[in-house]
């Protein structure tokens, strides 16, 4: 058995920290704070830290085939230069819908990028509830919705085979999964794999792993786990010495290493004392299980 090592890389005090994206090329990880409108890019090797602050909350943030970056921007999916830190829009969704922003997103292996929306929220899971939809930009910029009726889109990976979507709507402490067409970007026969325990709390941010796993932050629950969608069983705990961590994702050499966002927002001031680092960036090293590279945007 591997030892375990946890530790916080990046004192960032975001307010909501999410997306982590490991980019290879420059040994960087990017993540956003959705509230605070930025997307960083944290170099591990350098230790040089870059941010660039938009003009709406940025929930999630993925790499571009061609160059740069692609962000969900508000209720748009946008195209991010960071040289010179220019903004275009691709597509707008839920324009009926003035209180929604994007959540969670990812990048499919055939280049399409996955994210769903959800109300703005009045505090920590305080929303108005069934207002969010999933979509996905297709490299050629046109957009497909798969469904409404979403609380907080969340969570989202798919299989090694690329047979199965996995996607967490965080309100129903489930993770679901559904059969998953690459050619044509189509999902169908939506199931549970995974339902929550109470002390794990609210599902957010996914990965997968290697051998097949999903690794989910719990929101509240402090921790990752790693679960077994075929047996539906938890395998492992990894306890955080935060409670709100948001997301995870493999990286570092080989994908040997996990990265987990955390969030500020919505402890008092008392809990702000008992974990001061609560915003951060940590590491967790020693998992003895890799990850795989993310897939960029193929528009
Ligand atoms: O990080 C996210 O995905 C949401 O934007 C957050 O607001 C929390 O996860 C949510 O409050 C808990 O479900
Ligand atoms: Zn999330």
């Amino acid at each position: 058995m591997s030892s375990i090592k946890i530790e916080c890389v990046l004192p960032e005090n975001c307010r909501c920290g999410e997306s982590p994206v490991w980019e290879e090329v420059s040994s960087s990880l990017l993540f956003v704070d959705i509230p605070a409108r930025k997307v960083c890019r944290w170099n591990t090797l350098t230790k040089q830290l870059q941010r660039v602050t938009v003009d709406a909350p940025v929930s999630s943030v993925a790499l571009r085939q061609s160059g740069g970056y692609v962000a969900t921007i508000g209720t748009k999916f946008c195209a991010l230069n960071w040289e010179d830190r220019s903004i275009v829009a691709l597509a707008t969704v839920d324009k009926d819908k003035k209180n929604n922003r994007f959540n969670d997103g990812k990048v499919d292996p055939a280049g399409r990028y996955f994210a769903g929306t959800m109300a703005e929220e009045t505090a920590p899971a305080v929303l108005e509830r069934h207002q969010g939809s999933l979509y996905s930009l297709f490299p050629d910029h046109q957009v497909k919705k798969y469904f409404d009726q979403v609380d907080i889109s969340n969570g989202l990976d798919w299989s090694l085979d690329h047979k199965i979507f996995y996607y967490i709507d965080s309100l129903s402490y489930s993770v679901d999964a559904f059969d998953y067409d690459l050619q044509t970007g189509q999902i169908s026969n939506r199931r549970s794999v995974y339902k929550l325990e109470k002390e794990e709390q609210i599902p957010d941010g996914m990965c997968i792993d290697v051998e097949g796993k999903l690794w989910v932050a719990c929101y509240n629950g402090g921790r990752v786990i790693r679960l077994d969608p075929e047996t539906g069983k938890t395998l492992q705990t990894v306890k955080l010495p935060v409670d709100k961590t948001t997301s995870c994702c493999f990286g570092g050499k080989d994908y040997s290493e996990m990265y987990v966002t955390s969030a500020r927002d919505g402890l008092d001031s008392e809990s702000l004392l008992r974990q001061p680092k609560a915003g951060g960036i940590f590491k967790i090293t020693g998992l003895g299980v890799k990850g795989i590279a993310p897939y960029p945007y193929a528009g």
